[in-house]
């Protein structure tokens, strides 16, 4: 039974023995201190702190066991004291064995028996001081994160953010702290955000990307990695939230790299068909049509060589800006490539319903353009491909509607065609024919057949237009009419143009040296052939190797070649004709070429269509254009070669027009060499 002060008021020895059990009993250590700052007493809590005993201990003194401590200022501390009663305040004490305790120290002075003392009481702080070091420690860290790092509660409050949060999301931390995820992330609703916890807790952590709202009110793109974890009995988030808006503009960046036309904005190829697929898929659910529209620019090629290749391009972006502005929200435009479109027209309601669109939509593109600050006027041609009327999937909708235009556009251009099947047993022909006349060449299958033309006042044989034929090997013998627009097309027509040229200045030569010097042998050049930038040297090197004098030849050249480039053109007709080779401007009065450009152009004379010859004698109009073309070809001292002559009174009509160089049918058709040989021969009676 322990004995108690009430019991023993009196006992002091006990009191005393009391006393100095409880104070050995208390954890911090205590210190008795005399006013020189020496210890009078010190409890055996200090004595185990420090490693001394206490004999040691209670001959020293403060700066015996602080070395931080001013001993200089004691008297400064003393006096202190006295006055406030207590002094606190933290400090480190040096144990025996050399360490370093952080402690915290409450000091109190009072007088005994005439004499001042300090009581001490020192707590062994270095624990708490590590663990704040380490919260210090951890704090200046997680606020050098450049990701918002926030843990929040299961209400969805935050608790606590980093300096990059509040940075990123403009709020100040005491703002932050208290508010709600569903407060600053537009995407989490209360519900959505209890989902999104149930499932980061069952699988410890998730990841996923959302919206983050800033105070103005503006939002970024953020990634979100959420750790789920306990603490003491209550379960928290840990969600690092990243700035992903610079990733996103890349994204965004490659995403219209890949989907995206660069030039116009529209949609690529790839992106189109996977409208299209989409907008099938929707016409097949809703028993809708659909209509796929393949556009292309009419003489595009021309715009690049006349104006350049940046005009060309302003051309494709207003094109598209058109299309754009013109076609319904549902509708789609895109670019495939070059100068070609595909369009989308969403649920029409019948075939009428898409021409009347396409009538309207060909109207709206042949507004003249401003290019290069000159007014252009564009027609565009068209083809088009129902769904389900003609295919049922993408490829073959745009294949279809393919086949369409390139009907369209051998018709004449600027006009528009619906695709029917037989259209396709064509375009099948022709990819046919294409396929095989690339191996026509190696494979000898051409011929030059050789039309004469005449003198009617000499009545002799002048000349021969030289006609290709392409011996097919299963369709007979084809006319330049089946086959020279492919070879056009696929840029064939140069090395086909060579071998033509080859072939009539071999034969010239022939002719030449075997009693006909005079004859002159025309052929046809294309447009391509001229805009070859080494034609001229190719030509040069062929009248090398046959031997050939050029001034038996003769070169057709049509105007729309030529009108294209016009100063291009006169440089290298200039340069031909400087070889010592004729030039004639061929189908003469049916192309656009001004008086201006026919007197720069070095012709030695221009042929007249034959489709104004055909309308001689009765028709008015073509009398007076073939007159004049005479009249103006005589002003120009150009000689002037009228062909498709197929009647006496044409004939006539030529002879009295003063026009004696004549070719047609009525004189000889196209013919193999041989047989052109003993027409030759019949008519110069050799
Ligand atoms: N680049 C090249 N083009 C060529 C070459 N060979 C021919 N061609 C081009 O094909 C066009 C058609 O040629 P073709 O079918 O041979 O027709 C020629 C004659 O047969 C035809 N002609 C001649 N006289 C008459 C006639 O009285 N009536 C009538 N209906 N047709 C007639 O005209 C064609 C020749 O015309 P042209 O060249 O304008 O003098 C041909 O027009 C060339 O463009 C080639 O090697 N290269």
């Amino acid at each position: 039974m322990p004995r108690s002060f009430d019991k023993f008021p009196d006992d002091h020895e006990y009191n005393r023995e009391l006393l100095a059990f409880a104070v050995n009993a208390v954890h911090d250590g205590v210190y008795l201190i005399d006013a020189n700052g020496c210890f009078v007493y010190v409890n055996q809590a200090a004595c185990r702190a420090l490693g001394y005993s206490r004999e040691t201990l209670e001959s020293m003194g403060i700066s015996d066991i602080d070395p931080d401590f001013p001993m200089a200022e004691w008297p400064d501390y003393w006096q202190k004291m006295r006055t406030e009663g207590t002094l606190s305040f933290e400090s480190r004490h040096k144990t025996h064995g050399g360490l370093f305790l952080n402690v915290e120290i409450n000091a109190s002075s009072f007088d005994f028996g005439g004499h001042e003392y300090c009581l001490a009481l020192s707590r062994d702080i270095t624990q708490r001081k590590a663990v704040e070091k380490e919260r210090a420690v951890l704090g200046q860290a997680v606020n050098n994160v450049h990701e918002g790092i926030y843990l929040i509660d299961s209400d969805a409050r935050i608790l606590y953010v980093n300096q990059e949060a509040c940075r990123a999301l403009g709020y100040a931390h005491e703002e932050l702290q208290g508010m709600t995820i569903p407060d600053l992330d537009p995407e989490f609703s209360f519900d959505r955000w209890y989902h999104h916890w149930q499932k980061t807790a069952e699988a410890g952590q998730c990841k996923l990307q959302t919206t983050h709202r800033r105070k103005d009110g503006s939002r970024f793109p953020v990634e979100i990695s959420a750790t789920h974890f306990s603490y003491m009995g209550q379960e928290y988030h840990l969600s690092i939230a990243r700035d992903i808006s610079e990733r996103k503009a890349h994204e965004e960046r490659i995403k219209r790299l890949a989907y995206y036309d660069s030039l116009t904005g529209l949609p690529n190829r790839a992106l189109v068909i996977d409208r299209l697929r989409h907008a099938l898929a929707h016409a097949e659910r809703h028993e809708q049509l659909l209509a796929v529209l393949f556009l292309d620019l009419d003489r595009f090629k021309h715009v690049n060589d006349a104006l350049g290749h940046g005009a060309g391009d302003q051309l494709l972006v207003q094109v598209g800006r058109r299309l754009t502005q013109f076609l319904r929200q549902a509708d789609t435009v895109g670019r495939l490539g070059g100068d070609e479109f595909l369009v989308l027209l969403t649920s029409p309601n019948s075939a009428e319903d898409v021409v009347h669109v396409v009538g309207r939509l060909h109207n709206m593109l042949s507004a003249p353009y401003e290019l290069a600050e000159h007014q252009f006027n564009l027609t565009v041609s068209i083809g088009i491909s129902l769904f389900p009327r003609d295919a049922v999937d993408a490829e073959t909708l745009i294949k279809y509607a393919d086949n369409a235009l390139y009907i369209a556009k051998d018709t004449g251009r600027n006009s528009f065609h619906f695709f029917n099947p037989a259209m396709d047993q064509q375009m099948h022909e022709r990819i046919q024919l294409e396929h095989d006349l690339r191996s026509a060449l190696e494979n000898d299958e051409f011929l030059l057949y050789y039309q004469p033309q005449y003198d009617l006042n000499k009545n002799i044989v002048t000349g021969a237009e030289a006609l290709i034929r392409w011996q097919h090997p299963t369709r007979g013998l084809l006319l330049p009419g089946q086959f020279i627009t492919i070879a056009e097309d696929t840029g064939l027509i140069c090395q086909m143009g060579e071998w033509v040229l080859r072939t009539a200045c071999s034969q010239a030569r022939f002719w030449h040296e075997n009693g006909y010097p005079d004859l002159l042998v025309s052929v046809n050049l294309s447009s391509r052939q001229l805009s070859l930038p080494d034609f001229t040297a190719r030509v040069k090197a062929i009248l090398a190797e046959t031997g050939c004098n050029p001034a038996r030849i003769e070169m057709e050249i049509t105007e729309s070649s030529v009108m294209a480039q016009p100063e291009t053109a006169i440089a290298q007709l200039a340069a031909l004709q400087e070889l010592g080779l004729n030039l004639a401007m061929d189908d003469f009065g049916t192309g656009y070429s001004s008086l201006g450009y026919l007197k720069r152009f070095p012709l030695n004379r221009l042929k007249i269509d034959r489709g104004f010859i055909s309308g001689i004698p009765d028709d008015g109009n073509d009398v007076v254009i073939t007159q004049t073309i005479i009249l103006m070809a005589r002003q120009l001292g150009l000689s002037v070669v009228a062909e498709g002559v197929e009647t006496e009174a044409q004939k006539t009509f030529l002879l009295e027009n003063d026009c004696a160089n004549v070719q047609g049918f009525l004189m000889g058709r196209p013919e193999v060499v041989e047989t052109f040989n003993q027409h030759l021969q019949a008519a110069f009676g050799n």
